[in-house]
């Protein structure tokens, strides 16, 4: 289990990790969802120990790791660029942290081959870094990281310069490894659609403030504010109110502009002028007429968010 408490970090006077308490257990995925210099990198340092926080303990199973060293937390990190070894083959780049661990070799190429066979590559075990595909070798850095059986696994944006097919195919293996493995995983994302799909648990961190925390199925139905609202990725965000998709209907109640229409994989996308709320947007499995369209909201679904 890994734990975080009141974790606090400044540089200068401008804070970047304000009193962050989370937890994630055995086998959970948190997400940590924010725009770009929101915190969540150095929040994820602060967890690996390339990041001192000025307050606040870091606890691994337990055990208060505040001040371990990096290389004695036993946490592995897979970043966007993969960081591999160019000059050493496949296998070797997977065995180099056993190496470094004084594994005697032969029983290190053995693990490292037992891992790239757990990620679908050992019959590229013999080749070159550059003989790789982006996706496999990401797929290296995935063995790479879990060779060395850590205790918690931290997730840097590791999917950005992947394409979409290859993307889902490692969003779900690292989702079925953290299971497997039961070991606690922290990824840092800017896209809501992979922390819905992959996460136990989303955070949402705003100018360095955790400002919700939850399961994905909560935060997106229940959004604390219009900022929780937008990162969550969430349509018909205002200041003070969030109206789901699900709660708009066709075919009834005020008439609508129809402002926007695009053809999505699961129905079309609606965007409509409506006299009362303004701007909304909502799907349909029908194709829509040309410029109005009857709208109904069900007021019992809109979401009010507090007062600042
Ligand atoms: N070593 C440093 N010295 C001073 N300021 C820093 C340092 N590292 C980060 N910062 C600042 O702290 C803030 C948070 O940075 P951080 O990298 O954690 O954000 P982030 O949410 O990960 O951003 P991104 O999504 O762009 O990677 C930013 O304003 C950044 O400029």
């Amino acid at each position: 289990m890994l734990q975080l408490h009141h974790i606090h970090k400044t540089y200068r006077q401008h804070t970047v990790c304000h009193n962050i308490n989370l937890t994630v257990q055995q086998g959970e995925l948190l997400a940590i969802l924010g725009k770009s210099g929101s915190g969540k990198s150095t929040l994820l340092n602060v967890i690996a120990g390339l990041v001192s926080a000025d307050s606040g303990d870091v606890f691994i199973n337990q055990i208060r790791h505040t001040h371990t060293p990096p290389e004695r937390r036993e946490i592995a990190m897979m970043f966007q660029d993969f960081a591999l070894l160019p000059h050493l083959n496949v296998w070797q780049n997977v065995a180099f942290g056993l190496k470094m661990r004084g594994v005697p070799a032969q029983q290190a190429r053995t693990l490292a081959e037992n891992r790239l066979a757990e990620v679908g590559l050992h019959n590229h075990a013999e080749r070159t870094i550059n003989q790789l595909s982006g996706g496999e070798q990401q797929r290296v850095a995935l063995a790479r990281a879990l060779v060395v059986e850590p205790k918690v696994l931290l997730l840097d944006e590791p999917f950005s310069s992947l394409d979409t097919h290859l993307r889902q195919q490692l969003q779900q293996q690292i989702r079925q490894l953290v299971k497997q493995r039961h070991i606690p995983a922290v990824l840092v994302s800017h896209d809501p659609a992979e922390a819905c799909l992959m996460a136990d648990q989303i955070a949402l961190l705003h100018s360095g403030s955790l400002i919700q925390h939850g399961t994905p199925q909560a935060l997106c139905a229940q959004p604390i504010n219009a900022a929780a609202a937008r990162l969550l990725g969430c349509l018909n965000v205002r200041d003070t109110h969030y109206v789901p998709p699900t709660a708009i209907h066709l075919g009834q109640g005020e008439p609508c502009t129809l402002i926007q229409s695009a053809r999505q994989p699961h129905g079309w996308l609606l965007v409509l002028q409506h006299p009362i709320w303004g701007e909304i947007s909502t799907l349909s499995d029908q194709a829509p007429p040309n410029q109005h369209i009857a709208v109904q909201i069900d007021e019992t679904q809109i979401v009010h968010f507090q007062a600042a």
